[in-house]
């Protein structure tokens, strides 16, 4: 074994970077002997210098990011700091000085990934980001690697902890959203900024990376269409469980049948209970894989938390040392194809679609008239009346979005339809 230290900067020391540094130094003699060198702590960036900071020796502590990553003699810097900048600069600084990249940032990856590959290849080093997908969960990897000879044609899943969490409250204890929020942000699972979560940016950017690696293709977090679950209701909730379904977060990305283009979207679904996606509790994270060869694979673990997302880290920093010692780097992106992003408008599934109308003769057929005339086939309708007024819920067979939006858009024309409560997509089915 090689007895001069790899010398690690450690970018970040909050929910992620302080289990990195634990994990570094409890495991410092497991990680040695996998390695084949000993890895050192050479370094640690935060923001508040002052603050206590269990196991890590203060005078590794720095608040001057930027001098550690040129310092010329850091192998490998990990940057768990998050968000756009100061990250991006850091990143390509590290490499420019000689250092290889472990990064958990999927909101960067998902904005910049093809430029920071590109810095990457040039200089000869690593970028190295497993932690950055559904926390402790071995998806970058195998889906870069072991199914590179495959093709995958679908990724559908739940690659948001903190949302997942907060569905799962509302679903099974029936607590409300920022009470549920609120607990997330405490265990560690949510964003700095948690809009990042409930609004669906978080997810889309882990979609954006699960379409890029699974279709071998550049997909940037503006391709992915997005909605976050904010108004996901209790009545939603109840909605679903009438028809044997729960709610979830979900990214899906699809390759055309023809090839020649691909699909990336996060919205709330309903899905059925019998569904393996509908036991997936808590901050956990649950991705199918479909491919060609390999049929369908199913990958679930802890999706959140700091010492989830460290494993991964971890693993990726073994990977980049051992890199270093054999003078070699990973698979880059540089052989990534073109394919075209469809836009959601092309994106067919099934809906849910809650009306409030009058309850008088003839309403439902001119509800069913409105579907037929945009070409959406009904699967089902239950009404329910009282008083005069009715709630209509409408479930669909498969359509596209655009012949859905253009039936929602003639439907609240007509002077029965009072209003549209919910339109809720439906899958795994
Ligand atoms: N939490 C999770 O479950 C997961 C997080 N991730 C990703 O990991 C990354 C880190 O997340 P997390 O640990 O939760 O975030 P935290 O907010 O807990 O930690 C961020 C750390 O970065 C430091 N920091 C912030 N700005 C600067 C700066 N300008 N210079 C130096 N240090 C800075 C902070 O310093 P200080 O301590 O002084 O405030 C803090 O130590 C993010 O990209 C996130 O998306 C990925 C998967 C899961
Ligand atoms: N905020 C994220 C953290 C992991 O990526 C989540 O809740 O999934």
């Amino acid at each position: 074994m090689r007895t001069r230290p790899l010398k690690v900067a450690l970018l970040g020391c909050g929910v992620v970077g302080s289990e990195v540094a634990r994990i570094m130094t409890t495991h410092a003699d497991d990680l040695a002997a996998r390695i084949g060198a000993p890895v050192e702590l050479a370094g640690v960036a935060v923001r508040r210098p002052d603050r206590v900071r269990a196991g890590i020796d203060p005078a590794l502590v720095t608040t001057d990011a930027t001098a550690l990553v040129k310092r010329g003699d850091i192998d490998v810097v990990v940057e768990v700091i998050g968000g756009i900048e100061p990250a991006r600069t850091l990143i390509t600084t590290a490499f420019e000085h000689g250092a290889s990249v472990v990064s958990a940032n999927k909101a960067l990856l998902a904005q910049d990934g093809a430029a920071l590959h590109a810095a990457a290849e040039e200089q000869g080093k690593d970028l190295y980001y497993e932690a950055a997908v559904a926390g402790a969960i071995p998806l970058i990897r195998p889906l870069r690697e072991s199914l590179a000879g495959d093709k995958v044609n679908r990724v559908l899943g739940i690659v948001n902890g903190t949302t997942n969490f907060i569905l799962d409250k509302m679903d099974s204890t029936g607590a409300g959203y920022q009470e549920a929020l609120d607990e997330a942000t405490a265990l560690g699972y949510a964003e700095a900024d948690p809009t990042a979560d409930v609004e669906g940016f978080d997810a889309a950017a882990k979609a954006a990376i699960l379409a890029g690696i699974a279709f071998h293709t550049r997909v940037r977090l503006d391709d992915v269409y997005r909605e976050g679950m904010t108004e996901v209701t209790a009545a939603d909730f109840a909605s679903a469980k009438e028809m044997g379904c729960t709610i979830k977060l979900l990214a899906i990305c699809e390759r055309a049948a023809d090839g020649e283009s691909v699909t990336a979207r996060v919205h709330p679904a309903m899905i059925p209970l019998t569904h393996p996606l509908a036991s997936v509790r808590g901050a956990y994270n649950a991705v199918f894989v479909e491919s060609d060869a390999s049929g369908q694979l199913m990958f679930y673990g802890p999706g959140a938390g700091g010492a989830p997302t460290a494993s991964a880290v971890l693993g990726d920093l073994v990977a980049v040392c051992r890199n270093r010692l054999s003078g070699t780097t990973g698979p880059g992106e540089s052989a990534y194809a073109a394919l075209r992003v469809s836009p959601m408008g092309e994106v067919v599934t099934r809906y849910h679609i809650s009306l409030d109308v009058a309850d008088k003769p003839g309403v439902l057929a001119q509800v069913a008239t409105v579907f037929a005339e945009h070409g959406v086939s009904i699967d089902t309708v239950r009404q329910q009346g009282k008083d005069g007024e009715a709630s209509l819920v409408v479930v669909t067979h498969r359509a596209s979005d655009a012949a859905l939006n253009g039936t929602v858009e003639a439907l609240r024309k007509l002077d029965t339809v009072r209003g549209v409560a919910s339109i809720m997509r439906v899958e795994g089915e």
